[in-house]
């Protein structure tokens, strides 16, 4: 791989990013990076972020021929400079040629919502391996898969744009031919995506979160990140029954001819712009599992294939929401009907849902839910799966991070009417976790929760189950599979939600 002097300054021209070039020395870069830590010989390195100056001069130490930045920086002052507009745009734009536009040799279905990306993601994913036997990619929150022996756990839903075009490659080299990824709402305002065409974007849903210092100041400026994915994916696909319905449908029919655009929704709803869903959909759910009936309603839906039973393997009657609009996107990838049913019936997705029945303690669910929106849909679930037991939660908020989930999930289990909720830790990174869960009860209404606190999670988990009793469910929420608790700035190493609870369980069945 390599990128010439030319090629960057034509492609920064065009874009109208370039400022000013210095000292413009050399003719092609064999290497680009952004981490002075991963500079070799001839590399052209990108100054972005919290960025110190010392950065730019072990990267020179290391072979940096020249960078690109948004203004000078006399530690660069004896290599070659190029000062733009937006560094991260810039970044987006020649690591796609770096890699010499890997996009173009794929099939790209592109998820983003406040909930759902990855479970979406997963079930995709599924289907599309057997249809295209083995061929497509996954760039997940919880994994990126590249190919049939590549796979490593991710950092970012939606990777920086130098790492995306770079595992992009590597997904084209290893002879997949589709790819399916999330699109963080993140990667749209860091710029992550920038110049980057999906074949299929998937708007899920949305409502408030990822507000706070580091991320979004305000819903208004989530929501326009997210409904990015729309402008720049050639067919859409959008939930009939999300919050802003109306705003979401307009800006789709901006960019696209209504062939283009795709509606679904359960049977019966109707969304509050005069618009009738593609697809409808109704579902039956048990503890393990969900029955999917999906309708074709428009002659561009028919032609999909997607009408059908399906056999949903992951429970939870959002789930069937989230299936549904799968279904629309693997069809528009042309899976064939067969991949659809075998792949819904069979698809898990890693700490989403996962359950385990005990002895005498009820059911244990472990989920990463960790919004409004995302707990109060998985409460509803369960005492609708539940009417006789309590539902017994355990949950925690992160420190110096959404900061507006906290109020968020005292009113979701104030309105899902938890019976029991014990506040623990989560991350809780610089935070006192008492004073997060203080905030959490503050926004509990605990006339109809009842409220215990144990900071240390393990033990939150035993004290949960040991009071569970056999009608009851215990709901371990929003940590999901993570193997570490975030403190201090340091993950320190944690067994999991689920080990803690399987552990906890056979301790207890051990001593009876
Ligand atoms: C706020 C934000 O988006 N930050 C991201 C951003 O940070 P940054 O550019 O400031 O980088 P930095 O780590 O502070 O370091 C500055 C620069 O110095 C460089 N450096 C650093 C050390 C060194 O020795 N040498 C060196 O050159 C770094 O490589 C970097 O280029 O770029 C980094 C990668 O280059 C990301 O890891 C980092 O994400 C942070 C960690 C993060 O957690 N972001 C979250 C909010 C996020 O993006 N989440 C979304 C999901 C949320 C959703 O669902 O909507 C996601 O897509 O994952
Ligand atoms: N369509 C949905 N509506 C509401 N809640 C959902 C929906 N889909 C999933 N959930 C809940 O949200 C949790 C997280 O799901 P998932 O990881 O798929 O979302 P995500 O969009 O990738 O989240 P994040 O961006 O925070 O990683 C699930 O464990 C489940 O509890």
């Amino acid at each position: 791989m390599a990128i010439s002097w030319q090629e960057i300054i034509d492609i920064l021209t065009k874009y109208e990013l370039l400022v000013s070039v210095e000292r413009p020395n050399v003719m092609e870069f064999k290497a680009i990076a952004y981490d002075s830590r991963k500079v070799s010989a001839d590399t052209l390195f990108f100054v972005k972020g919290n960025f110190k100056p010392a950065f730019l001069t072990s990267a020179i130490e290391s072979g940096a021929q020249a960078f690109v930045a948004d203004k000078n920086y006399a530690e660069g002052a004896n290599i070659a400079a190029i000062i733009v507009k937006d560094v991260q745009k810039a970044m987006s734009l020649l690591s796609a040629a770096f890699y010499n536009y890997p996009q173009n040799d794929l099939f790209i279905v592109a998820y983003t919502g406040t909930k759902g990306k990855t479970t979406a993601a997963y079930f995709t994913h599924e289907i599309l391996q057997n249809s295209t036997h083995g061929k497509t990619a996954l760039f997940s929150t919880i994994d990126r898969i590249l190919g049939p022996n590549e796979q490593f756990k991710s950092d970012l839903s939606t990777p920086e744009s130098l790492d995306l075009f770079h595992d992009m490659r590597r997904v084209v080299d290893n002879g997949m031919t589709h790819l399916v990824m999330e699109v963080s709402s993140q990667a749209y305002k860091k710029s992550r995506v920038y110049g980057l065409r999906f074949n299929v974007g998937i708007f899920l849903n949305i409502s408030p979160d990822h507000i706070g210092p580091l991320e979004h100041p305000t819903f208004e400026d989530y929501l326009a990140h997210k409904l990015m994915l729309l402008d720049n994916s050639d067919q859409v696909i959008i939930n009939a029954e999300s919050d802003h319905f109306a705003e979401i449908y307009n800006r789709a029919q901006k960019g696209h001819a209504s062939e283009d655009i795709f509606v679904y929704g359960h049977k019966g709803s109707q969304p509050v712009v005069n618009v009738q869903p593609d697809v409808s959909f109704t579902g039956h759910a048990d503890l393990t599992r969900s029955q999917l009936l999906v309708t074709a309603q428009t002659s561009k839906s028919k032609k999909l294939g997607i009408a059908g039973e399906y056999n949903l393997n992951v429970p939870g009657d959002y789930n069937e929401s989230n299936a549904a609009s799968v279904l629309i996107a693997v069809g528009l990838a042309h899976a064939d009907h067969q991949s659809m049913v075998i792949g819904l019936n069979e698809v898990t997705v890693p700490g989403r849902m996962e359950s385990f029945a005990t002895k005498n303690h009820g059911m244990v669910y472990v989920d990463y839910a960790h919004n409004y929106i995302s707990v109060k849909a998985l409460l509803s679930f369960l005492h609708q799966q539940h009417p006789v037991g309590k539902v017994i939660v355990v949950l925690g908020s992160p420190g110096n991070k959404g900061e507006s989930r906290r109020a968020g999930f005292g009113q979701a289990v104030s309105e899902e009417q938890a019976d029991i909720v014990w506040l623990t830790a989560d991350d809780p990174q610089y935070e006192d976790p008492q004073a997060i869960a203080a905030e959490i009860a503050a926004a509990t209404d605990e006339t109809v929760v009842e409220l215990h606190y144990e900071m240390d999670r393990p033990t939150a988990i035993k004290k949960a189950l040991l009071m569970s009793t056999d009608d009851d469910v215990v709901a371990i929420v929003g940590k999901g599979l993570d193997p570490y608790q975030k403190i201090n700035g340091v993950d320190t190493p944690y067994r999991g939600d689920m080990q803690v609870a399987r552990d906890v369980i056979a301790e207890i069945e051990a001593s009876v």
